[in-house]
């Protein structure tokens, strides 16, 4: 199993430091994440919100001790991968990113398990459609960066069935239906514990021609898939 992440091209200098510094960043992005759920259910009473707004912020500004201004893009991280830690569906760092944890079989298929809390509704006790779209960006789009061919999205086509419901594990697959060179056509899915589809993508990832140098020849990555094997055929069926 693993997740896709392109090998660094540079050795990452001290990989136990660095292993310290993510494990305190996850926690942080943790703690955060918890706190926004409470900032979404809470009912204490308005004396205590304003209190907790300005600790909240008293807080904030000590991370901004020391930051930097421009978006995170693409770090090395201690196992000697590529990762954006910032990214809003898988960021480790990301208190917003559920965040996902997704995993390719050796198929080729990616998946995730999927269980959002009140942050994210949408419809009362559903997730938001433009969050399960996201969702399916990602784990789809996850399926052509496990080939080599890590494409921006050109059009993702979603499709809802069922609603999506909150505090309820979903799985969510993408796998590769077609590659014709630097474009990759694949689709996903989410289902339900019943195994229903509450939502499905057919989607287009294109990588740019700016990138295309700096990647190569495309061939399969971290777990060796030839595109050729993967095309086509279909998720794994469970
Ligand atoms: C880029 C990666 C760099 C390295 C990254 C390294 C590590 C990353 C690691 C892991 C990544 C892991 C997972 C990824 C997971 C999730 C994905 C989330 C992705 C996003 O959240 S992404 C944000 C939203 N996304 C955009 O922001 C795209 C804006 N857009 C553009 O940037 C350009 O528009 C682009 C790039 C699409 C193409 O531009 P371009 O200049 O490179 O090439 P060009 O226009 O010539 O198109 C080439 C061929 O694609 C066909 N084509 C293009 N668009 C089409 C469409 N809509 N329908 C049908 N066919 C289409 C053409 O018809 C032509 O086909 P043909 O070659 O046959 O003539």
């Amino acid at each position: 199993m693993t997740d896709g992440a392109f090998a660094s091209p540079a050795a990452v200098e001290d990989p136990d430091a660095l292993a310290v510094t993510e494990q305190a960043q996850g926690d942080l992005a943790e703690s955060l994440r918890e706190l926004v759920d409470a900032c979404v259910r809470t009912r204490v009473d308005d004396g205590t919100l304003m209190a907790v707004a300005q600790e909240v912020r008293t807080l904030t500004q000590r991370l901004l001790a020391r930051a930097q201004s421009d978006p995170l893009g693409i770090e090395a991280t201690s196992d000697g991968r590529l990762r954006d830690h910032g990214n809003p569906m898988v960021g480790m760092r990301n208190p917003i990113a559920p965040p996902l944890a997704v995993t390719g079989d050796a198929d080729g298929t990616m998946s995730a398990s999927l269980c959002l809390g009140a942050a994210y509704e949408g419809p009362p006790g559903c997730v938001h459609g433009g969050m399960v779209a996201a969702v399916l960006d990602q784990v789809v789009g996850s399926a052509p960066a496990m080939i080599g061919r890590p494409g921006l999205t050109a059009y993702l086509n979603t499709s809802y069935r069922r609603p999506t419901v909150l505090g309820t594990e979903h799985v969510v697959r993408g796998w590769i239906e077609e590659v014709d060179g630097w474009k990759v056509r694949a689709r996903g899915d989410i289902r339900d514990p019943q195994g229903r589809v509450t939502a499905e993508a057919d989607a287009l990832f294109v990588v740019p021609r700016w990138a295309r140098e700096h990647l190569g020849t495309p061939t399969g990555d971290a777990a060796g898939i030839d595109p050729a094997d993967t095309a086509t055929q279909g998720p794994a069926t469970s």
